[in-house]
């Protein structure tokens, strides 16, 4: 299986739509490959803040129709990388926290993912929101859905960025079958060292590939790390990308993960269900 991330330059002098279009046309020069991914919220940069509301989306709005193309185009499976996306404002279903953002419905940091026939695949909303109490933890509402993609050879787990840092939605994702687990990111260079750290760790203790796309560039003053990776189900590096804007391509062999699982097999060890430390006193 060939994949290429696409690590695109988030930088705030150029328009979404131009950056929209070079995307696109970045994505169609990746035909022979089997998976394309793009990173988080690379129409406006994750950090730009103020431009979530401003260039919010519909689901299937601008990026949606731009991909949707592009993957059709391509002949490959596409991930999207995520939009922010402006959701109708009645959609306060079990799969959404229904918080709601100023301006019509909520706001949610959406992932889309294409089939090479430019069918809508799936859709991941963000679970856990970054800022603490600003920027997205406070502008966009959580999803609350584990999202898996069925593709020829593998299923994808979908997460993004500061999902990363929650082993527990990785773990959710294996037990839901997935064998490549895909991040996209717009991850800050200040914390590179965390980026790669937890990209290698999550692929060890699933015992599956990660592929974590980020962003270059700097926007809202915030210089993207870049350094998109690829993590074999050893946890060994397979291609990781510097910090400039790069097309990311390995190729690897999904059925890896089955037989590192086999050989190793500390996911059967696991013990769930443990009692609550006892009170002594
Ligand atoms: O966890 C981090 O350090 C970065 C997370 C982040 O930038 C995001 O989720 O947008």
């Amino acid at each position: 299986m060939r994949a290429s991330l696409i690590q695109i330059a988030v930088d705030e002098d150029e328009p979404v739509g131009s950056r929209r279009r070079r995307a696109a046309a970045l994505v169609r020069e990746q035909s022979g490959s089997d998976l394309v991914v793009l990173p988080e919220l690379w129409t406006t940069g994750a950090f730009a803040y103020e431009e979530f509301g401003r260039e919010a989306e519909p689901l299937d709005g601008p990026t949606y129709e731009t991909m949707a193309e592009a993957a059709r185009d391509a002949g490959v499976w596409l991930h999207a990388g995520s939009i922010p996306e402006r959701a109708p404002s009645d959609s306060g279903s079990a799969a959404f926290d229904s918080g709601s953002a100023a301006g019509g419905g909520p706001l949610y940091n959406t992932s889309l993912v294409f089939s090479p026939s430019g069918e809508l695949a799936a859709v991941y909303r963000k679970i856990h929101r970054f800022g603490f109490d600003q920027g997205e933890a406070v502008l966009m509402s959580a999803g609350r859905e584990l999202v898996t993609v069925r593709l020829p050879g593998t299923t994808l787990g979908v997460a993004t960025c500061y999902d990363l840092r929650f082993p527990e939605l990785f773990r959710g994702l294996v037990d839901a079958g997935a064998e490549t687990l895909v991040v996209a990111a717009g991850w800050p260079e200040r914390r590179r060292a965390h980026w790669t750290l937890l990209a290698r760790a999550r692929a060890v203790e699933n015992q599956a590939f990660v592929l974590a796309c980020g962003t270059a560039g700097t926007h809202a003053g915030v210089p993207q790390a870049g350094h998109s990776i690829v993590v074999d189900p050893w946890g060994e590096v397979l291609a990781e990308a510097g910090s400039a804007e790069e097309v990311l391509t390995v190729d690897l062999d999904p059925a890896k993960t089955a037989a590192t699982r086999e050989q190793f097999p500390a996911l059967k060890d696991r013990v769930l269900g443990l009692a609550p430390p006892r009170r002594l006193g």
